[in-house]
């Protein structure tokens, strides 16, 4: 007669069952996707339960109430779950998100990725905020899996964070914080990169983040599959395309036609407005809608702040808010969550916002600045009337701009209707301006920065046929913000000078692109003399699971690099200082006046820029500049020596890292054996554990078994979680799910830090 068997031998067995019947159906899930063909099968498919997805992606889609799939889902998820590169393009609000969150994740599940295989995905968004949600439905619709997931926007706390990144399965983040990880972080490790995505794939790819793509794919192995997404395709993704896609899949949009239409449901206007009357006009909208939901782009975060103080002074009867790049980190969530809660609020706002984020129903979209081209206008309005429901943007176009941009529209099938504005429903508030400016210096210094970022950013622009900088009535303009004059502007470099308006044109592209606060390499060169001005502490968000906010400074952003600026009937000189600095603090004083000894040691700065808390900071540009251009010239027979050698330790260099790689390579591999080893006999001894490293309950369990030199020992285990640990594996989903207000975040934050 048979021995009966052992508990242990039961329990062991029945994993054993439960992991065959896991293998089966994967397995059928692989032959179901082998087998799909999108000409004969994608009309069956209508709802995610169609999709040939894991059980664990089915629950966690339908918690999060998705059921049934949009247009981008349905076309593009099952071609992206047979391993293909795709480029989806598809209207604004129409759900790219989950179609690359889906496919990833399962990626991931089907080739059985676990905490201990380092990072098997990266999710690149061109903004924290755009980051910040990506996460957010990644954590919800992922929670039954067992992947770590971390969100790395800018960092602060660099060795906790890269202690943390390394073990991250899935990255979500901004490409200046990903790429400074892929360089710095030690125990990262990239070999087993399953899937990347960009989202907002031609934001990601300008100029202005070119070098940390490159960068990025630089650490990444060849054989991966990648995502691209976005309602507007660019020449740079067909680039990205060439150099690191295999056959990609364009899907959602001919390749002749590079931006979708904008969504059905949005009415969409324009007026023709003068440069002096935008503001009055702005003012009569928002105070004939004081019961909608307003979001208000400018063109430069100075315009944003001058607009925000003085409609706020007048008091329109709608709660305003403002947010634009280089802003405290703190403040910008905050923001964006009011907003998103708001029923009636109005938003200022740059092009920070202009891609992705998803506030819940927002009425108008109102561009007071045209939009810089198609695309801008395209992403901008498309904040609105999202996933079907109704919304209307209206368009300010000066007199000079409205052939130029209409034009440009309507190449891309994009058609506002005229709006007239009735001249008794349009109330100047001038004479407030005026007032508000005489009274407050402070203001009045906002108006002439407001003043000058304008010029800037018409200047700028690429299309000449939209934006004449010399058909700009400056003095109107100056006297519509309530300032005494117009500021005098120098345009610097002549006309001919194509070194330097190069330099420069790569320095404002920058400029543009660096709205978010993010660090950019593209432009170190060119920018390092500005660096030492505008020095930013860049702000970290590292979370695996949560959010840990920390304090940042938002520097002031070099808005007047461009463009010199004087007072038009005096030079400005250092003895204004007090005047305009206006520090309103001992400490500010202070800090300006010390500003003020250095600058005057220094010699006669070529001007003097003054940052968001009055602090003047001297800029010797043109010298520098000056400098940099004369880099480019012939080098010396001692420089070409230095080239030569610096080639040479290169390429011993290049070959030292890749001995060290593999040497990492073999090392990890050992590691995960015995790993390996230890937790099959783990498993095979006894007593479940529960699973606890799950996307939404994260890797604390592991973090407490397996602390790091400076984390906390197992037996110090904070309270709360021993507590929690009781509960089911179910309860710490509920438990951890995610915050929902920035209260709730930083109560999280400080619980899982065990404050
Ligand atoms: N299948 C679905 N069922 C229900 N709601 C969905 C579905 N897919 C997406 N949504 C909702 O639609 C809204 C827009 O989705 P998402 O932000 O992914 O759009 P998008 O195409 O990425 O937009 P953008 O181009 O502006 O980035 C979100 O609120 C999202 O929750």
């Amino acid at each position: 007669m048979a021995k009966p068997k052992g508990k242990k031998a039961v329990k062991s067995s029945s994993r054993k069952e439960s992991r065959q019947k896991q293998q089966q159906e994967l397995d059928k899930l692989q032959e179901r996707i082998n087998n799909y063909d999108p000409k004969v099968d994608e009309s069956s498919i209508s709802q995610f339960s169609d999709l040939p997805i894991t059980q664990n992606t089915l629950q966690g889609l339908k918690e999060a109430n998705f059921v049934s799939l949009t247009d981008i889902q349905r076309k593009t998820i099952p071609i992206a779950l047979k391993g293909e590169d795709v480029m989806g393009t598809a209207r604004t609000g129409s759900g790219k998100t989950l179609a690359f969150l889906v496919p990833t994740i399962e990626s991931l599940i089907r080739n059985k990725i676990t905490e201990f295989d380092g990072l098997a995905a990266l999710i690149v968004s061109p903004t924290r905020e755009l980051a910040v949600q990506i996460f957010e439905v990644l954590t919800k619709i992922g929670k039954y899996n067992q992947f770590s997931a971390g969100l790395v926007t800018g960092g602060k706390d660099v060795k906790y964070e890269k202690e943390r990144v390394s073990r991250m399965n899935i990255l979500v983040g901004t490409p200046g914080r990903i790429s400074q990880h892929l360089n710095e972080a030690v125990g990262m490790e990239t070999s087993n990169l399953q899937v990347l995505v960009l989202d907002e794939a031609d934001r990601c790819l300008d100029m202005g983040f070119k070098k940390q793509i490159d960068n990025i794919l630089g650490h990444l192995p060849p054989t991966r599959q990648t995502l691209l997404f976005s309602a507007t395709q660019s020449d740079n993704v067909k680039d990205l395309a060439r150099l690191s896609l295999t056959n990609p899949q364009r899907i959602g949009v001919s390749s002749d036609q590079e931006i979708s239409a904008t969504p059905e449901s949005l009415e969409q206007y324009y007026v023709k407005v003068p440069l002096d009357e935008k503001l009055d006009v702005l003012w009569s909208f928002i105070k004939s809608h004081l019961k909608s939901k307003i979001l208000v782009f400018f063109s430069s975060s100075k315009q944003v702040q001058y607009t925000y103080e003085t409609f706020r002074t007048l008091q329109p009867g709608i709660s305003l808010l403002k947010l634009y790049g280089r802003h405290k980190q703190t403040s910008r969530l905050e923001t964006t969550m009011k907003f998103s809660q708001a029923q009636y609020a109005c938003l200022f706002a740059t092009d920070i916002v202009a891609r992705g984020l998803d506030f819940p129903a927002i009425d108008w979209v109102v561009q007071v600045d045209c939009p810089e081209d198609a695309a801008t206008y395209v992403h901008r309005v498309g904040r609105s009337a999202r996933f079907g429901r109704q919304g209307k943007s209206l368009m300010m176009l000066l007199p000079s701009e409205e052939e130029g941009m209409l034009k440009r529209l309507k190449i891309h099938k994009i058609d506002p209707k005229f709006m007239n504005i009735k001249q008794k429903s349009k109330k100047s508030i001038r004479p407030q301006l005026q007032s508000l400016c005489f009274k407050d210096p402070t203001i009045k210094n906002l108006g002439q920065r407001a003043f000058i970022s304008y010029f800037r950013s018409v200047h700028i622009q690429k299309d000449k046929d939209i934006f004449k900088i010399d058909e700009l009535p400056a003095e109107k303009f100056a006297a519509s913000l309530g300032l005494p004059g117009a500021p005098k502007i120098k345009i610097k470099g002549g006309a001919d000078n194509k070194e330097k308006k190069n330099a420069s044109r790569k320095l404002l592209a920058l400029a543009k692109a660096d709205d978010d606060g993010e660090t950019k390499d593209e432009s170190s060169k060119v920018r390092t003399k500005y660096d030492r001005m505008f020095e930013r502490k860049n702000q970290t968000i590292l979370s695996d699971h949560y959010l840990k906010m920390t304090d940042a400074k938002g520097d002031d952003d070099s808005d007047d690099d461009f463009m010199k600026v004087t007072r038009k009937d005096h030079e400005l000189n250092e003895d204004e200082l007090p005047d305009l600095t206006l520090p309103n603090s001992k400490r500010q004083a202070k800090k300006a006046l010390s500003k003020k000894a250095s600058i005057a040691s220094k010699g006669n700065p070529s001007k003097l820029v003054f940052d968001d808390e009055g602090v003047p900071h001297a800029i010797y540009e043109l010298e520098e500049e000056e400098d940099f251009i004369k880099a480019g010239d012939a080098k010396t027979q001692k420089e070409d020596f230095v080239a030569r050698e610096r080639e040479v330790m290169k390429e011993t260099d290049e070959v030292d890292k890749e001995v060290a790689r593999q040497k990492r390579q073999e090392k990890k591999r050992k590691r995960k054996e015995i790993e390996r080893r230890a937790r099959e006999e783990e498993l095979g001894s006894g007593d479940e554990e529960p699973v606890v490293a799950t996307l939404g309950g994260i890797d604390l369990e592991r973090d407490m078994e397996q602390p790091s030199s400076d984390e906390e020992p197992v037996s110090k285990k904070p309270k709360w979680f021993e507590e929690e640990n009781k509960k089911t594996k179910k309860d710490e989903f509920v438990e951890y799910e995610q915050p929902e207000t920035l209260e709730d975040l930083e109560s999280l934050t400080a619980k899982l830090l065990g404050n």
